[in-house]
């Protein structure tokens, strides 16, 4: 569902991702993990069609991300890690925005609109303006936004942040809920728990170069991923040095 290969992206002098290779499948619920300016930002924003890269390949259920940004677009759910939204307008403008531009019929948005605000508790607040919302409540309206055209493949940097311990909970399910249909996720995360928990799948990037990826019972072995991680951390260290 979404191929990244040899992916490098640069800012000036400083390589942010490194000749990066990962394949998320159908089905799967992949987490992306590193330390504080790993790269897992930037690499997320290339695979959306948001940043432009130096070097590799991105595809989409086969399409091009260099080449078809629009078609991939559609496929794709970005939930970014800072719900950046319209401020002025009500909760529900912003949902219809957001349908519009995806060319969601009527019928269909009013359908998800109601089936994700009702899950999320977000219903009685969709006549308020963004401006007026919680962190968390702009998270769930980003969450709910990122849905409304049943997209294929779900991107999301830090989804848990802010959000309450039921909308997580929610979130979770979803999850799990999109990859039983068919759908593939792609998630960055400094929770463990939750990517041990959550996750078919992990790969663990270190100043843009991936250290290790595959089964999340693979690479955790015997050890919690918290182990795993830090050992990797401190060996890619020594290797480095
Ligand atoms: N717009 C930018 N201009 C210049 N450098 C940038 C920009 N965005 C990120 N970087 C740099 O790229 C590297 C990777 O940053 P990125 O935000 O992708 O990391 P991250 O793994 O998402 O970090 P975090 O876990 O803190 O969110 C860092 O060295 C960062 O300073």
């Amino acid at each position: 569902m979404l191929r990244i290969e040899n992916l490098t992206k640069t800012y000036g002098d400083n390589k942010a991702v490194d000749s990066l290779t990962l394949h998320i499948g159908r089905g799967e619920i992949y987490a992306f993990i590193g330390h504080n300016g790993a790269g897992k930002t930037t690499a997320i924003k290339c695979c959306c069609g948001i940043l432009g890269f130096d070097e590799g390949e991105i595809f989409v259920d086969g399409v091009s991300v260099r080449e078809n940004p629009l078609e991939c677009k559609k496929k794709i759910a970005y939930i970014p890690d800072n719900p950046n939204l319209y401020e002025f307008l009500s909760g529900i403008k912003y949902l219809n925005f957001i349908a519009d531009i995806y060319g969601v019929p009527q019928k269909e948005r009013e359908e998800r609109i109601k089936k994700y605000a009702d899950l999320f508790e977000l219903t009685s607040d969709l006549a308020q303006p963004v401006s007026a919302y919680s962190h968390g409540m702009k998270q769930k309206l980003a969450i709910i936004s990122g849905l409304i055209h049943a997209p294929e493949l779900i991107i999301m940097d830090e989804p848990f942040v802010g959000l309450d311990p039921k909308s997580s909970y929610l979130l979770k399910e979803l999850m799990h809920e999109h990859c039983d249909r068919g759908g593939a996720i792609f998630f960055s995360t400094h929770i463990l728990e939750v990517a041990e928990k959550l996750c078919d799948k992990v790969a663990i990037i270190k100043k843009g170069k991936l250290i290790v990826s595959g089964n999340m019972e693979e690479v955790r072995g015997t050890e919690s991923l918290e182990n795993v991680f830090l050992e990797l951390e401190e060996a890619h260290v020594k290797n480095t040095n």
